[in-house]
Order: structure tokens, then sequence, then C-alpha cells
């Protein structure tokens, strides 16, 4: 069914189009006229509809949503088409078929059909019917409460408790109003909860509870102060005007209605202006100002006649005619009674019939009782229609003057039992609604003290999420720290690094230096202590040798030195060059080092002389050594070059007393050796020192 419906909306949207979309699919000639087009949507969304219930769960939830949200909207357009026009019946009958259509659990789907039982209680409270409108609100209030749509459920706590108001259920209105209160301040919607200030201010009001419904009030007109809200500021103000009036403190009432009044006339909803009149008007005719009464209360008229309210019309009406009666002008009195009561007629309110019968009924008792009667009849008649014992006490009391003016005494008398009577039961009812009251009243004070610990329990929780915070804050700072302290580390870890390698490639670098260094201070000292052509040590360093073996001479067992002399070498020089004499030296310098102990000295002593110092070996072992020495030389040939040498040898046997005498000696054998035809070898001994003498 609902299948047909979509297909339908859907070709009612868009034929067009979808001709447009359905001639890509159908062959060319084929026309394609409504019904066809419908059968395309039909099998196209029952193919959708099978495909989709196949699908998983979800896909089904998205499915019927969708399928059934427009039929629901379809029927909700209509609802609110009807509760425009204020056909609260037919408006109701649309939304609860719109509600059929609303069965889906999911949230969008739950909020539309709170709104449209919201919307069935509003049509209800249009139509007075209060027992269904709170049934529809709190179908709205369960609802929105199984979404959790805290918004809406606060709004609709505020409407059901006025609701149960009008029934008369104050504690259960309380109870609605203090959560609405409660809802709202959780919200944080200034705007709402003014709403809902404005609600339990009049509940508490309903059940003289005056001092907190003050309060109420007094929030909320605080709030539309600072807003510069000029309605709220208006119907606050008249709310504290009423509470004043009761209390009789009707200065503060004028106040706050003289606030209303003064007001831009165009913010504000005229009612709210006209109510405001009226309760100075009120109040005036109380204290005997009748011309600024009868001034408010036509100010009231006006605007009530403007709005075609013909029971609040009545009223101001009697309002007018009251102050005529207080001033004694009976004829203008009965004028303006007359006129409310036709209004009240006219419009059907009972209550104001009575009202207006009454009051008439009285001032005319002296000048047409047979009227008087008849109408304190139709009073009495009305008020035990409507059960309002207060005014069918009135009636009874006003016929029961009547009839004694017209000195029916018997009718008198039972009019007179019959006021004790009722004066006995409205004294119980009253006893009774007293009760009701201080009930509400006592509940009140429960719910304030529950409210006032729930304040507190939010204080606390507060206090425990302040504290919580603060240690989530510390927390949150102590993982800050320990986070720097890391990167602190880090960078400290990543310096130390940076620094180790550093000091690590500094330690190299001065290793290395000190490794170059040392091996070219050894390369000096080398240097320093060798000759440069022959690598043999030098003359100084053979002198340091000897001197430090002679330090102390006593330690030396045998010391041997030999002197070898190049023979004729000026020749190798001037024959085969500089060059080839310095090759020479090199080479015999060899020979040498070759011929002796790793413990020996071989040193270049002069040009083409050396000295070789043998700590070890004794006399014959260094003539030995010398012997080797010359035949080594003489056998060698120095590059086509073939010389000769002579060797002087000497030993500290020979008792030298010095270093320089030890060389001497081994000198004077070397001479000994050149003069006895070179290319020999010579111990030194006492006859060498007399004859070089
Ligand atoms: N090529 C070269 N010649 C040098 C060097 N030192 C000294 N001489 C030369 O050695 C020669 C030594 O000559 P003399 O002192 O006259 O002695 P000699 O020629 O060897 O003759 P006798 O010693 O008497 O056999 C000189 O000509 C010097 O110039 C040197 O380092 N290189």
């Amino acid at each position: 069914m609902h299948l047909h419906f979509i297909v339908d909306q859907l070709y009612s949207i868009n034929s067009l189009c979808l001709k447009k979309v359905l001639s890509v699919f159908l062959p060319s000639k084929l026309p394609i006229n409504k019904n066809l087009t419908q059968v395309f949507l039909t099998i196209f969304f029952t193919f959708y509809i099978s495909l989709a219930n196949s699908q998983e769960n979800t896909s089904a939830i998205n499915t019927e949503t969708i399928s059934e949200m427009p039929t629901a909207l379809t029927f909700i357009d209509k609802a609110e088409n009807h509760y425009q026009k204020k056909n609260y019946n037919a408006a109701i009958d649309q939304y609860i078929h719109a509600s059929k259509y609303l069965s889906h659990p999911d949230k969008a789907t739950k909020k539309k059909l709170g709104q449209i039982y919201k919307k069935i209680a509003q049509s209800y409270k249009r139509l007075k019917n209060r027992q269904q409108t709170v049934f529809f609100y709190k179908e709205a209030l369960d609802t929105f409460t199984d979404i959790e749509d805290k918004k809406n459920m606060a709004r609709t706590l505020n409407t059901l408790a006025e609701a149960e108001r009008y029934l008369g259920h104050y504690v259960v209105a309380l109870d609605y109003s203090t959560q609405g209160l409660k809802l709202h301040t959780e919200l944080d919607d200034p705007e709402g909860r003014a709403k809902a200030l404005i609600g339990a201010g009049i509940i508490s009001r309903y059940i003289n509870h005056y001092e907190k419904s003050l309060e109420y009030f007094y929030e909320a007109y605080q709030y539309y102060e600072k807003v510069n809200n000029a309605s709220g500021i208006a119907k606050t103000s008249n709310q504290m005007g009423l509470i004043y009036t009761k209390i009789k403190e009707f200065d503060h009432a004028r106040f706050f209605y003289q606030r209303t009044i003064n007001l831009p006339k165009n913010e504000i909803d005229p009612d709210t202006l006209a109510i405001a009149s009226r309760e100075i008007a009120v109040i005036a005719l109380n204290s005997e100002d009748y011309v600024t009464a009868r001034m408010m209360a036509k100010r009231a008229y006006n605007i009530y006649q403007s709005e075609n309210n013909k029971s609040k019309s009545s009223l101001t009406t009697r309002i007018i005619a009251n102050t005529y009666r207080a001033q004694q002008d009976i004829n203008n009195a009965i004028i303006y009674y007359r006129k409310s009561l036709s209004l009240a007629t006219e419009v059907g309110s009972k209550i104001y019939q009575i009202k207006a019968l009454i009051p008439l009924g009285n001032v005319l008792i002296h000048s047409n009782l047979d009227e008087s009667i008849r109408l304190l009849k139709k009073a009495l008649t009305l008020s035990i229609q409507i059960d309002t014992k207060p005014h069918q006490l009135y009636a009874y009391h006003e016929l029961r003057e009547a009839e004694k003016l017209r000195g029916n005494i018997s009718a008198s008398l039972s009019y007179a039992e019959k006021e004790i009577h009722l004066s006995n039961v409205i004294q119980k009812e009253r006893e009774d609604n007293k009760l009701v009251l201080v009930k509400a009243k006592l509940h009140s004070r429960q719910l304030e003290i529950e409210l006032e610990s729930l304040k507190k329990a939010t204080k606390l929780d507060q206090l425990t999420l302040a504290k919580n915070k603060s240690e989530i804050e510390i927390a949150e700072q102590a993982r800050k720290i320990s986070e720097l302290e890391l990167t602190k580390n880090k960078y400290a870890s990543v310096t130390l690094a940076s620094l180790l390698t550093i000091c690590l490639f500094v330690s190299i670098y001065i290793s290395r230096r000190f490794i170059i260094s040392k091996r070219r201070n050894k390369e000096l000292n080398y240097l320093a202590t060798r000759d440069p052509l022959t690598n043999c040590y030098n003359r100084r360093v053979l002198f340091d040798f000897i001197n430090q073996d002679f330090s102390d001479s006593r330690q030396l067992g045998e010391y041997c030195i030999i002197l070898a002399d190049i023979d004729h070498f000026k020749a190798v020089n001037d024959t085969y060059g500089h060059s080839a004499g310095d090759t020479v030296l090199r080479e015999v310098a060899k020979v040498l080092q070759a011929s002796v102990d790793q413990n020996d000295i071989v040193a270049r002593f002069g040009g083409e002389e050396f000295c070789i110092v043998l700590p070890k070996a004794s006399q014959g072992q260094a003539i030995q050594v010398a012997e080797t020495i010359r035949q080594s030389i003489e056998s060698t040939n120095f590059g086509d070059i073939s010389i000769t040498c002579s060797l002087g040898v000497t030993s500290i046997k020979f008792n030298a007393k010095s270093s320089t005498e030890l060389i001497d000696q081994a000198d004077l054998a070397l001479f000994k050796s050149k003069s006895n035809g070179r290319n020999l070898v010579t111990l030194w001994d006492k006859t060498l020192e007399n004859n070089h003498k």
C-alpha cells in the first residue's frame, strides 16, 4: 500500500523528468504514459525493496525509515494545515495517522514522533481537553527521554507541568516543573530556563507559595531585563503584580503592572498589557480611586475589544460597573453589568454570566425586585450547573435578601438554610483544598531541600570534577615535564654523543698528531744523531756515547775503538767527481755497519774518516773487526771505483784516561797505518806515542 503511495507521490513530483529517465531504458516506439511510468516505478521499488530486505539489518532499517518518512511527512503537512486553520480535531487525526508511519526506533524518526505527540497535545490544549493534553505531553516526554533529547525533554516538562497544573495536580506539576528547571540549567539554555522559571513561579503561586514564586519570577524578570526582552519583562512583571495583589501589597503590585504598561506597546503581547491595565484598575477600585480604576479598565476593555475577546471584555465591563456601584451610580452600574452579561452570554461563558448576574440582581433589588430575583435565580442555576459553590452561596445570600424584601419569609428562610449548609460544605472544601495546598507546599519544600542537596551534590561533583581536572592537569604537566626531560635528555644525549664523537675525533687527531710528532721527534732525534750522508752516528753523538761510557770507566771491561780513513780519497773526488765521492762514502759506511755487531757504534768522525766503537770487544776482536773491514773495502767495487782504507785500533786496556785520549790513541794507530803505506790495520802501543812526538 505504501509502495503505491510513494509511486504516486514520485510521479506527481516530477513526471516529466521520470519520463525522460524511462525513455533511456525503454524502446523508443513505446509510449511513455503515466501508467507505464508507474508500473516501471513499482517494479523498480519492488526490486529495490526486495534487494534491500536481503541486505544486512542496518540497510533494512534505513530503507524502512526512508520509505515511511515521506508518508508521515505528507500527513504532517495536512495536520499542520488543519492546525493553522484551528481545525484541531482534524489536525489530531492527521497527526495520529502520521505517527503510525513513525514506528522505526532510529533517533530522527523518534524525534519526529515526539514532536508530533507535542503537536497533538497542543491541539488538545486548544480544545481544552486537559486529560488528553497531559497524556500526549507525557508520550512526547517519554519519546524524547528515550532518545535523550534533553532540550526537547526540558521544554516538554515545562508544558506538561502547565497541563498538570490545569488539572489541579499541583504536586505533579511542581515535580515536572522542577525537573524542567534542572534540565534547563544543565543545558545552559537561559531562554528555556527563564520559561521554566515562569512555569515554576505560576505553580508556586497556585499553591500559595508566594515567596518562592516571587523568587522564580524575579530571576526570570532579571534575565529578560538583561537581554532587553520587553515581552518577557511584561509577563514576569504581571506575574509579580498578581502575587503582590494576592498578598495585598498593592504598591508593589502597581509598580510591576506599571512596568508592563510603560514598555513599548508594539513589543508586548496586547493580552499582557490588558492584564496590567485591568489589574491596576482593580487595585485602584479597592483603594477607592474610581477615576483611575475606570480609566484603566476601559483601556483593558479596548484592547480586549480589538482582540475580539468577549469574555475578557465582559470582565472589564464588570469592573467598570463595579466602580459605578462603589460610587452609588446605580444607573451606570446597571448599564455596564447588563453589557457585561450580554457579552458573557454572547460568548457562552457561564461563569462570567454568573459574575454579572449576581451584582446586577443586587443593584436591581430596589428598583426592579422581580427582575432581580429572576436574574439571581438564573445565576443560582448556572452556578449549580458549573458547580461553583462560592457563587452559589453568593446567589443564595442575594436571593435570601430579595425574598425577605418581597416578604416571602419562608423562601428567604429556605435560602438561608441552604446558605448555611453550603457555607459548611465550602468551609470543609476549603479546608480540604487548604490541605491539598499545604501538602503541595510541603512537597515543594521537600523538592527545594532535594534541589538544594542536588545543588550541593552538583557542587561536590564540580569540586571532584575540578579536582580530577587539576589532577589531569597535574598529570598532563608531569607528562609534559617528563617529555621535556626526555627531550632534554635526548638533546643531552645527542650533545653528549656529539661531544664524545668530537672528543674521539680530537683524541684520534691528537693521538695521530702525537704519533706523528713522536715519529717526527724520533725522526728529528734520529736526524740529530745521524750523519745525513752516510746515516752513521755523527761526531757529537759519538763523543756523547764515549763520554757516557767513560763517566764510570771502572765499569768498562773490554772497550775498543777503531778509526778508519779512506785512502787517497781526494783522488776519488778529483777523478770521479764529488758526487761519486759521496756515493763511495755511503757505500763504505754500509760496509762498516755490516761489519760490526748490533751494540757496536759506527760514526762518521770527519770527511772521509769513520770511528767504530766496540764496547764489548777485546783488543784481538777489535783487530779482527778492523782487518775484516779493511779486506771488505779493498775487495768491494764501489761503482768501478776501487779503494782501500787504513785503520787504527786501540783498547781501554791501554789505560787511556779519557775519551779524548782513547780516540787520540786510535788516531795515532791510524796515522801509523797511513805512514806505513796505507790499506793497513795498526794497534796502538806506547811506542807510537813516542814516535809521533
Ligand atoms: N766527495 C766528498 N769528498 C770529501 C768529503 N769530505 C772530505 N772530502 C774530501 O776528502 C779529501 C781528503 O783529502 P786528504 O785529506 O788530502 O786525504 P787523502 O786524499 O784521502 O789522502 P790520504 O788520507 O793521505 O790517503 C779532500 O779532498 C776532501 O775534499 C765529502 O763529504 N765528500
